[in-house]
């Protein structure tokens, strides 16, 4: 499907991410104005949107705010055509040390969002979820309505996050689409997920891949794949008010993405298993694989790179990007 983004103003919250700066690449791309929200300045300025801040006159503008900061929002909502709200806390394992955290940014950051679109009558947010709500895969493929299992803090407040966007639509008729990622891996995400985490090991010269559990599997979607995702379900009439999953369809165990990536990479190690990294018994998401039938049906979406093609693509921005990867420049 495509869509004239040309001449719309269009606010991205998380824009400095790799999911958000990578959809802000496809905006511009189509002529779209682009309000980026981004949490810290300095940050935002020295990474991904780099390129487009050096530019005053140019297509992004950048907005630095909390998403916590119901006046920011409202203020960086204002005059937007669309809202795509990808600005969460994301990484699983601090949300054990830090729940209250997850719902403060994630949950209130969403109903300050929602209560912005609402004052300023936006065309469409688009609420950015997660395959983690759904947990271990009762029955797969996993459908939209399959049952939400919270298993870890990051998951309960991404549920709440849903649900209170979801109720924007039913009591004051907010135009919303909630759109739920599966893994989305590929160029600029940081070493907290496995596939970056792997090959920055690699690349490095580790000769071991040391992993908590080679059993999980995911469902890993190519950057670009999601990114068009977004834009599809944002121009999706039967997906206001709905759940949309966004994934590949395909699944693959943690154990066999590490031989994939090791031969994406062209290196040689051994995969170890150490279960001193094991996530809290219970809490580990075992299998994700999505159903993607409504995105294909509804939005007309399909993921279009093949993991090989993607881990290639993934592996080379590592190799060339490595000094991001340094201990000391970790992000979580
Ligand atoms: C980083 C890392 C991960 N793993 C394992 C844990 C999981 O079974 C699997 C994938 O881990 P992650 O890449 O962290 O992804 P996962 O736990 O599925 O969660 C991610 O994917 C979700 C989307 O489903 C996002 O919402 C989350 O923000 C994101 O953290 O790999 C390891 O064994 N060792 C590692 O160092």
């Amino acid at each position: 499907m495509t869509t004239n983004w040309t001449g719309r103003t269009v606010l991205v919250t998380g824009a400095e991410g790799f999911i958000g700066s990578t959809l802000v690449d496809l905006l511009v791309a189509r002529g779209a104005r682009v309000r980026a929200f981004v949490h810290y300045k300095p940050y935002a300025e020295k990474g991904h949107l780099a390129r487009y801040l050096a530019d005053p006159g140019g297509p992004v503008e950048m907005w630095a705010g909390d998403v916590r900061d119901a006046g920011r929002v409202s203020d960086a909502v204002a005059g937007c055509d669309t809202v795509f709200h990808l600005a969460a806390l994301i990484g699983i394992p601090y949300s054990y040390a830090s729940p209250g955290a997850y719902v403060q940014t994630n949950v209130t950051g969403t109903e300050n969002m929602a209560e912005a679109c609402r004052r300023h009558g936006v065309r469409r947010l688009v609420h950015t979820s997660t395959s983690e709500v759904y947990g271990t895969a009762r029955t797969a493929p996993i459908a939209e309505d399959h049952p939400l299992q919270p298993q870890s803090p990051y998951s309960a407040s991404k549920i709440g996050a849903d649900m209170m966007a979801l109720s924007f639509h039913h009591a004051f008729e907010l135009p919303v689409t909630v759109v739920r990622p599966f893994n989305t891996y590929g160029p600029r995400q940081s070493a907290r997920a496995v596939i970056p985490t792997i090959l920055a090991q690699l690349h490095s010269g580790a000769r071991e891949v040391r992993l908590g559990s080679l059993a999980p599997t995911r469902d890993f979607t190519y950057v670009t794949d999601t990114a068009e995702g977004f834009l599809a379900v944002a121009e999706c009439e039967r997906a206001l008010g709905q759940v949309v999953n966004l994934g590949s369809g395909q699944e693959i165990s943690v154990g066999d993405l590490a031989q994939a990536l090791i031969a994406a990479s062209g290196r040689d190690a051994e995969v170890v298993v150490d279960p001193s990294r094991l996530r809290p018994s219970g809490s580990e998401v075992q299998r994700l694989l999505s159903d993607n039938s409504r995105a294909r049906a509804w939005a007309g979406w399909k993921p279009e790179v093949s993991l090989t093609e993607g881990l290639r693509r993934t592996s080379d921005w590592i190799e060339a990007n490595l000094h991001l990867f340094a201990p000391d420049r970790y992000q979580v």
